[in-house]
């Protein structure tokens, strides 16, 4: 079973550097990349083989698209003249729809929507998968075995995808936001950046750990920090005034518009 990744960027790298960590042989990969000197270093640090996209597509089981959504069209103009039937495409770029990809793609072509995240790096990934008109159970294993290299998968209708990119998609941008502001926030306080930031860090994987070992509902957990007339009160009266939760609100809902934008290839 050889998997092609087309498009080894930030995403295209986490998952081929998961797929090897899983025990996926090098001799099953290849890896179609537009930038020489970027193929180099992929050759270089994982022993796989960069090709062309359309021998890419003529070598693999599996065709997975991590290019950006702007480029999509004009990967698939270049790869439909070679997909065979049997094959699979994955498609892990935000906007995407299954419908843009079956219409660029060979009548019958088996595609599966997948929106991915940064963590998968570190195998903490969150995945949600999405099938296509022509895709079986089979297919849709197949994309879930991929994407379980690097995380955690669940199956979604694909009307959900704009949702699920501007939470677990874009997600880990805002967490890193609010890491990057409360280690600021130390500084500000006079503590050196070395110890905010480790404070931070062990904060916020802690109380990630705490919400999904105990599955408390947040708002409880929230509570038990939040002594009456405390010191966790007098930051969280501050964050309500200053309308966190509605910036919080608005921003999600942008990233999902811009996920729909996306789908009608708007840049
Ligand atoms: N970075 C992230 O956190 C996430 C990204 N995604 C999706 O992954 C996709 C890629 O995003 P990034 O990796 O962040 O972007 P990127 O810009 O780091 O990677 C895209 C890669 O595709 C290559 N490329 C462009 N045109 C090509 C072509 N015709 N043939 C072969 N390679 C080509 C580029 O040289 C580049 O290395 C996007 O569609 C994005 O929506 C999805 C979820 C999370
Ligand atoms: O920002 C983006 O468009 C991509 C998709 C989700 C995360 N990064």
């Amino acid at each position: 079973m050889t998997v092609a990744i087309i498009g080894a960027g930030v995403m295209g790298e986490t998952l081929l550097s998961g797929l090897v960590r899983s025990g996926r042989r090098p001799a099953e990969l290849l890896v179609g990349e537009k930038r020489r000197d970027r193929a180099a270093e992929l050759e270089e640090r994982y022993g796989v083989e960069v090709v062309s996209n359309v021998d890419a597509a003529g070598r693999a089981d599996t065709l997975v698209l991590v290019v950006k959504p702007q480029d999509m069209g004009e990967v698939l103009d270049e790869l439909a003249p070679v997909v065979r039937p049997g094959q699979l495409v994955v498609s892990l770029a935000a906007g995407i729809t299954t419908a843009f990809l079956e219409a660029r793609l060979p009548e019958g072509t088996a595609v599966v929507r997948v929106m991915p995240n940064t963590p998968a790096l570190v195998d903490e990934g969150m995945a949600a998968i999405s099938r296509g008109s022509h895709c079986d159970e089979a297919h849709l294993l197949e994309a879930e075995s991929l994407m379980a290299s690097t995380g955690k998968v669940i199956r979604v209708p694909e009307k959900q995808q704009d949702a699920v990119t501007a939470i677990s998609g874009s997600g880990p941008g805002y967490i890193f936001f609010v890491v990057e502001s409360m280690i600021e926030a130390g500084v500000h306080l006079g503590l050196p950046r070395s110890t905010a930031t480790e404070l931070v860090v062990q904060t916020v994987i802690g109380s990630a750990t705490l919400i999904r070992d105990t599955g408390e509902h947040p708002v409880v957990l929230r509570e038990r920090v939040t002594s009456p007339g405390g010191t966790t009160a007098a930051a969280l009266r501050q964050l309500e005034e200053h309308k966190v939760r509605a910036a919080f609100l608005v921003a999600i809902e942008a990233a999902r518009d811009r996920s729909r934008a996306l789908a009608e290839g708007m840049d």
